[in-house]
């Protein structure tokens, strides 16, 4: 299974906006693998999680073919993570197509409501799924259960199992420290690749979302519960420029615990 990181930022992006942080000073004077966008991850160039209004430059910089994306699914309907107004350019009038295959949008209830009324009056492509936490559902690519996540008290944020060709992988931002139902269904799964979040950094503070603490307390957990071996393959992403760190801190605060730090435009095979 192929997995592109597309975008590893949060909220801001890094060089964020109107900031004139250090952090995004030296990002723009560095480049590279510190230039960071909205946070979205694509699998086998079929099954795209999450849509931030970064995904026409995803497009552009790693020459992805988004219509041969068939299944899209979002977290949250926080901007970073849904630009529904983007969807908008796969109606009829505004894509050329040659086919007629649908994209099928999954979501708990608010996304779900954005998109289909945003596209109401238009001719369009799309079927609609509202997911409940802990349902599973098999959609045109992969075996999916929506998670809950600990971020937003204002809407039901999911997190994803993911079960494709005979791997699992758990996708796993924006969150803080998972509530307990999450904790209690991810005990006994076998994970192959877990993706976490560090947005907050070395933060003490971290409503909704995971410090380094919490990552690696996450870690241990996955480990301890046997959800993956001690050598299993974790993968963390969705930085803010406020933790200040740019990519060579963030991998030599993890690299000793064997964890990966994803960059914009990385790419693993599982
Ligand atoms: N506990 C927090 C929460 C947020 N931030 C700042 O907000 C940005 C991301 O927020 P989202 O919840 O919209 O993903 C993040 O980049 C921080 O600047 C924070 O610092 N601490």
């Amino acid at each position: 299974m192929k997995v592109h990181f597309h975008g590893t930022a949060a909220f801001e992006g890094i060089p964020s906006l109107f900031c004139h942080c250090e952090t995004c000073k030296q990002a723009k004077v560095l480049g590279g693998k510190n230039i960071r966008t909205r946070t979205s991850v694509l699998i086998d160039e079929v099954l795209k999680i999450d849509f931030p209004a970064d995904t026409l430059h995803h497009s552009i910089r790693d020459s992805v073919d988004m219509d041969k994306v068939r299944d899209l699914l979002f977290t949250h309907s926080h901007s970073d993570h849904l630009y529904p107004e983007d969807l908008l350019i796969r109606a009829f009038g505004y894509a050329q197509f040659n086919e007629e295959e649908e994209l099928h949008l999954y979501g708990h209830d608010l996304p779900i409501k954005h998109c289909s009324q945003l596209l109401a009056t238009e001719r369009h492509r799309f079927q609609f799924h509202n997911l409940k936490p802990f349902e599973t559902v098999h959609t045109q690519t992969a075996t999916i259960t929506p998670l809950l996540a600990n971020h937003d008290p204002k809407e039901t944020c999911l997190l994803y199992l993911i079960e494709k060709d005979g791997k699992t992988i758990f996708y796993g931002h924006d969150s803080g420290w998972f509530p307990k139902p999450t904790w209690d269904w991810l005990k006994g799964k076998k994970l192959d690749l877990a993706i976490l979040e560090c947005t907050t950094g070395n933060a003490e503070q971290c409503d909704g979302h995971m410090n380094v603490k919490d990552t690696l307390k996450t870690r241990d957990w996955l480990v301890e519960n046997h959800v993956m071996q001690a050598e299993g393959r974790i993968v963390v992403t969705h930085f803010s420029h406020n933790a200040h760190l740019l990519h060579e801190d963030l991998v030599q605060i993890f690299e000793q615990s064997g964890i990966t730090v994803a960059y914009d435009g990385m790419q693993l095979e599982i």
